[in-house]
């Protein structure tokens, strides 16, 4: 069974710093996310997708072109340890619960002090939905069929 979780949604996010360690598929989701409300976008990867790169060349993220190092989280608001090497994951959590730093990790939901839910934006409405980190893509499938439903039902 799932670790209970408790929803919240973050405010002040423009122009927070959100440091992604990693630069893959996952990284890629969770930065355009991150880009889509105004926050201020670290990566720390040796490698990035062509849509990081883009980002990066577009100066919307700053690319730390380096594997990560301990230190690399100061200032953030927001962490995301979404490499796929389990054991920078593990650090990457570690220094952010020394530094009191929110912690998303992509390999290991009860890791980290946050999941990131699947959500649903319509006329106001912010719908997220979450299984608790057991089941994500029965998450985007429910988030998709309520977005069907706010498009026909409700209206400004
Ligand atoms: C715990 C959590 C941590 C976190 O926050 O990252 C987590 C963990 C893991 N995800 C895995 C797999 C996939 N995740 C997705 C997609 C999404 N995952 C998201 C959230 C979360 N994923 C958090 C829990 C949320 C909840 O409570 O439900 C969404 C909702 C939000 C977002 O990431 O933006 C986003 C859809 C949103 C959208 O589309 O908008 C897809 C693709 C798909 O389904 O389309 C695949 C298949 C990958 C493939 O393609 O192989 C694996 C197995 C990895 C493996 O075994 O290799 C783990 C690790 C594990 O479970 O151990
Ligand atoms: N949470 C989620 O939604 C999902 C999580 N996963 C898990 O997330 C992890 C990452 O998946 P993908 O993005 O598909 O992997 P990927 O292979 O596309 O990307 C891994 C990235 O990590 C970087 N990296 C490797 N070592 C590093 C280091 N020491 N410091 C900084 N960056 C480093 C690589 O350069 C690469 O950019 C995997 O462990 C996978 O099991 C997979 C799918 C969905």
């Amino acid at each position: 069974m799932a670790a209970s979780v408790y929803p919240i949604y973050l405010t002040q996010v423009d122009g927070a710093l959100a440091v992604v360690v990693g630069g893959g598929r996952v990284a890629t989701r969770k930065v355009q996310g991150l880009l889509a409300v105004g926050a201020r976008v670290r990566v720390v990867s040796p490698a990035l997708t062509e849509a990081l790169q883009a980002w990066a060349a577009a100066d919307r993220v700053e690319w730390v072109a380096r594997p990560y190092t301990s230190g690399d989280l100061k200032g953030a608001l927001l962490a995301f340890a979404a490499t796929d090497q389990r054991a920078v994951n593990a650090q990457v959590a570690r220094d952010a619960a020394r530094l009191g730093i929110l912690c998303n990790v992509a390999d290991a939901p009860e890791e980290g002090t946050f999941h990131v839910p699947a959500v649903a934006r319509h006329e106001g409405l912010v719908v997220a939905v979450g299984s608790g980190g057991v089941d994500p893509g029965r998450s985007r499938r429910i988030r998709d069929e309520i977005l069907r439903w706010l498009r026909e039902r409700i209206s400004a």
